[in-house]
């Protein structure tokens, strides 16, 4: 499935790029409904369906895709929400046909249309979705929810918007999801992925070009982004070739900062120091023997080994403690030519303005806020998860990578990616430490910001999804060996 993800202006774009480039809308349209009935006919055996309509293209596909089921045999109801003459366009082409025969009525959008059906086709809004469902549109959504109908949506259950995922009074909870040409933003954003069930995505014949004209600048995340960018040890390579990584760790929560070093070894990254107060090295020492860990008792000494250019990436906050101290050390880190991550305790310690890190920041730094964390230090950003991503990586100049059940990587350019691999086994304390220290060991590796984030995202998603249930945040560095194999077998490209 292609990586690219079009908002609905693209997607517009497209089909009228299509359009130009001689292709009918009722063609595109007539493939659009044969893909939902090809896929109604793949999933389900033949079964009474009833099929949704509302007044724009989305309910046009909707008319192909009954008529060409009611051809295969399926015994088909379809109700409109509206009234036929008030269907325009290809719309009012596709209902004609539908209409050619007497003995297929259009019936009002009403629940008794439901009775008997063993499968909903939902072909109410698409894209042209503009305002929250009420009156019988709603009506109909709930019942089907009640009955526990299977339910086909086309392009998106209608009620999610495509651009964010969000719902517009209520959607139905779809088995199947059929889209066109690429997927849209709610089919990988929450809650419209949980909504749309297995998506499946049809060629209607926009043809290739189209997408490169368009140039979408959001991807789903995985290996096609990044992964000819891995970088695998060289045969001739030593530790000193692979970067050194430098972790500041604190006096109380130590947990943190040892997660993250271990997740930055098993990245990679060649060596890995972590700066610790004195009367904590044994601790750290113990339990970290591939590490170099060294006492940092202030921040002059931190500053020592910053110095130290084959350092050459750092991971700051994750066990810290919030304060001066810390705000001290990640200037300190961004005053040299360094990349790195800032992450947990540094987005409140810099609550009070984005200035200083601002001035400072650029896109060989990752920031890797929770949502609290983001608010603390954006401030409550308007739009979609992917907007206030963008938005905050412009206004730092850093790339942002907004963590969740949905998380969004942000390039100040515009660039951004959805990674949707990660199971929720992952929200366990530590597992954003191990998080920050795979993006930071990538770092030291040489891959660039963007790439480092994505590939940190999409490696714990994968080292998530390997443990499953049960899974605590050890796990997780441990878990990485077996998906880099897989990683650089292939297996994922
Ligand atoms: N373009 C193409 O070539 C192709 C497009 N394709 C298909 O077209 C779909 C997009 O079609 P579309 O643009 O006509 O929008 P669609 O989703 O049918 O809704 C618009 C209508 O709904 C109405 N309406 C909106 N919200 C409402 C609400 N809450 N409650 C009540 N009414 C509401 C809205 O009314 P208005 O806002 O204008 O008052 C308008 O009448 C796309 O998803 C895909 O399936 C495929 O065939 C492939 C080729
Ligand atoms: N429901 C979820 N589904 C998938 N991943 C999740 C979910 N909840 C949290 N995560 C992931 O788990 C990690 C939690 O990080 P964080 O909130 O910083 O926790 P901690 O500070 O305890 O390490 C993030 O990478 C986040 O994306
Ligand atoms: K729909």
């Amino acid at each position: 499935m292609a990586d690219e993800l079009l908002t609905v202006a693209e997607m517009g774009r497209a089909d009228r790029a299509a359009m130009a480039a001689g292709v009918p809308g009722t063609v595109l349209m007539e493939r659009a409904g044969a893909a939902v009935a090809a896929a109604a006919l793949a999933r389900w055996s033949p079964r009474p369906v009833a099929v949704l309509c509302g007044p724009g293209n989305n309910g046009g596909d909707g008319f192909v895709a009954a008529r060409l089921l009611a051809e295969r045999g399926w015994p088909v109801r379809l109700a409109l929400l509206g009234e036929v003459g008030a269907l325009r366009g290809d719309a009012a082409w596709a209902a004609s046909g539908w209409t050619a025969a007497p003995e297929r009525p259009v019936e009002r959008l009403e629940t008794g249309v439901l009775d008997g059906a063993g499968l909903v086709i939902d072909a109410l809004f698409g894209a042209g979705l503009s305002r929250p469902l009420t009156g019988p549109a709603a009506d109909l959504v709930m019942e089907v929810g009640r009955r526990g109908l299977p339910v086909l949506a086309v392009d998106v259950p209608s009620g999610v918007r495509g651009d964010d995922g969000a719902v517009l009074g209520c959607a139905p909870r779809a088995d199947l999801t059929v889209t066109f040409h690429r997927r849209k933003p709610a089919h990988v954003l929450l809650p419209g992925r949980l909504l749309c069930g297995e998506v499946v995505l049809a060629d209607i014949g926009i043809p290739d070009g189209v997408v490169e004209a368009i140039a979408p600048r959001t991807w789903e995340n995985g290996p096609r982004l990044w992964g000819a960018r891995y970088p695998w040890p060289r045969p001739e390579g030593h530790k000193y070739s692979r970067g050194h990584a430098l972790v500041s760790g604190g006096a109380v929560m130590t947990g943190a900062a040892r997660l993250a070093a271990r997740a930055a070894l098993r990245a990679g990254a060649g060596l890995v120091t972590i700066a610790v107060p004195p009367e904590t090295v044994t601790l750290y020492a113990l339990s970290l023997p591939s590490a170099i860990v060294l006492p940092a008792p202030d921040g002059a000494a931190f500053e020592a080994l910053l110095d130290d250019p084959r350092r050459n990436a750092v991971l700051l906050g994750p066990g810290a403690g919030a304060g001066e101290a810390l705000a001290t050390r990640v200037l300190a880190a961004l005053a040299r030519d360094r990349s790195g991550v800032l992450d947990a305790d540094v987005f409140t310690s810099f609550a009070g303005g984005l200035e200083p890190l601002a001035l400072r920041l650029h896109d060989r730094w990752v920031l890797t806020p929770h949502d609290g964390e983001f608010d603390r230090l954006f401030g409550p950003l308007p739009g979609s998860r992917l907007d206030r991503a963008r938005a905050a990586a412009r206004a730092c100049g850093a790339v942002v990578l907004l963590k969740g059940a949905d998380t969004v990587v942000a390039h100040p350019d515009g660039r951004a990616t959805v990674t949707t691999n990660a199971p929720p086994d992952l929200a366990t304390a530590g597992s954003g430490d191990v998080l920050a220290g795979l993006i930071v060991g990538l770092l030291a590796q040489g891959m660039d910001g963007f790439d480092a984030a994505c590939a940190g995202a999409w490696l714990h998603g994968e080292a998530g999804s390997t443990v499953g249930p049960g899974l605590i945040a050890e796990d997780l560095p441990e878990a990485l060996p077996a998906v880099l194999r897989r990683l650089k077998a292939g297996a994922d490209a």
